[in-house]
């Protein structure tokens, strides 16, 4: 069976060599195709791309279905977040509103909300969540564990997350538990040996793709540059990829240990000097700088200054980073429209650092081209540009097919 897709206003492949003549700023950079039309298998799910062009060419097939001029996009790659959790911290929130800074030490409470949550508790909490992000344009997620924090909490959050997503991240090193909290040692060796063997026991990529640490010296209940360097040192020779929260509460070595440990990326880079924005760019192609606006949006932090990263030839990426602590939010919509309203990205350069980068982060290649799979979103709108302009109203949605 084959399903033809027409009615498309604007059609995103990020493919530089589909663009249309780069009529617009963007243009390029997305690969936009107007008037277009797409061929994919199926309808069903696992649907591949078979065929893109203008619509005028566009050949023959089983079914048809007209989108009546809307816009549509590849389906948005969230590459940052930590949906396997059980309770919220809106009290948290609304001190943090009036003047409380963020440090970190909550994370206590949602670790102990989520030991104390069963199995199908969870599961449905991650299921709603990814439905949530679906209703949003998000058709890939990457999930970490980091609220379980004992071997079988951890191994627990990493097999739930399995059920919904391959990309998992092994993410013990998320703080020092309380009960460690005197012997920050005997926790580092506990999630370096006992956890991250367990965790690779079927295999270096059955559980996990990759491990992650909160690298943090400004948070006293998260890792400095010494432990995180120990845990990702173990992390890849143990087949795992690299990924680091870095200078998310202040300057620190997370980003430039990312970079030399060849992590696939390295997330917040909110507090970043010359150095780290040199090291990144010399890594680009190895590893992404993450950002995370729905976090410094929900803590009350500067913004990066993406328009610097990029300019100076930085792997750029957008994720939402939903957790119940720094940003409760699942939308890459709203991540998109900070992105340019606070961060200096054009809405190009957002919508492709949601799709193409974070995709790269992951392993991925997110072009909509023949043979790569119909992961597709849809907009009630005419062009992607409403993505940050329509900001906060609901028009884009995964493309069931
Ligand atoms: N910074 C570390 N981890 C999360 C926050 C987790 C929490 O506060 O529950 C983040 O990415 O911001
Ligand atoms: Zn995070």
């Amino acid at each position: 069976m084959s399903l033809l897709l027409t009615g498309i206003a604007e059609l995103t492949t990020n493919d530089p060599a589909r663009g249309d003549g780069h009529a617009a700023p963007g243009d390029a950079l997305l690969g936009i195709v107007r008037d277009a039309a797409l061929v994919v298998s199926g309808p069903g799910p696992g649907a591949e791309v078979e065929w893109v062009g203008p619509a005028s060419e566009a050949p023959a097939a089983d079914e048809r279905r007209d989108l009546g001029g809307r816009a549509v996009i590849p389906g948005f790659v969230d590459s940052h977040t930590h949906l396997v959790f059980a309770g919220d911290r809106s009290a948290e929130f609304a001190a943090r509103m009036t003047g409380t800074p963020y440090d970190g030490g909550g994370i206590a409470v949602s670790v102990a909300a989520t030991r104390a949550a069963s199995d199908d508790e969870l599961r449905a909490l991650v299921a709603a969540r990814v439905a949530e992000m679906r209703a949003q344009g998000t058709t890939t997620v990457e999930i970490k564990s980091g609220y379980g924090l004992t071997l079988e909490d951890e191994l627990r959050s990493l097999r739930i997350a399995r059920e919904f997503t391959p990309h998992t991240t092994f993410l013990g090193a998320h703080v020092v538990p309380r009960e460690f909290a005197t012997d920050r040692a005997a926790y580092v060796d506990l999630v370096t040996g006992p956890m991250l063997d367990a965790v690779v026991a079927d295999g270096p990529t059955a559980l996990a793709e990759s491990i992650d640490v909160f690298c943090e010296p400004h948070s006293a209940h998260a890792f400095d540059g010494d432990e995180a360097r120990t845990i990702l040192e173990a992390g890849r020779a143990a087949g795992l990829s690299l990924r680091v929260h870095g200078n998310q509460l202040g300057h620190g070595p997370g980003v430039r240990l990312a970079c030399e440990l060849g992590a696939r990326s390295v997330d917040h880079c909110t507090f970043l000097d010359g150095a780290d924005v040199e090291a990144l760019a010399a890594a680009r192609g190895t590893t992404v700088a993450t950002l995370l606006p729905g976090v410094e949006f929900s803590t009350r932090s500067p913004y990066p200054d993406a328009r610097a990263l990029i300019d100076a030839g930085v792997d750029v990426a957008l994720a939402s980073d939903c957790n119940p602590g720094t940003c409760y939010s699942s939308s890459i919509p709203f991540a998109i429209a900070l992105a340019v309203r606070e961060m200096g990205m054009t809405p190009a350069e957002a919508l492709h650092a949601a799709t193409a980068v974070s995709a790269r982060s992951l392993g991925l290649d997110r072009r909509i081209a023949p043979g790569q799979p119909a992961e597709l979103a849809v907009l009630d709108a005419p062009s992607h540009l409403h993505l940050a302009y329509r900001a906060g109203v609901p028009i884009v949605r995964a493309l069931e097919l």
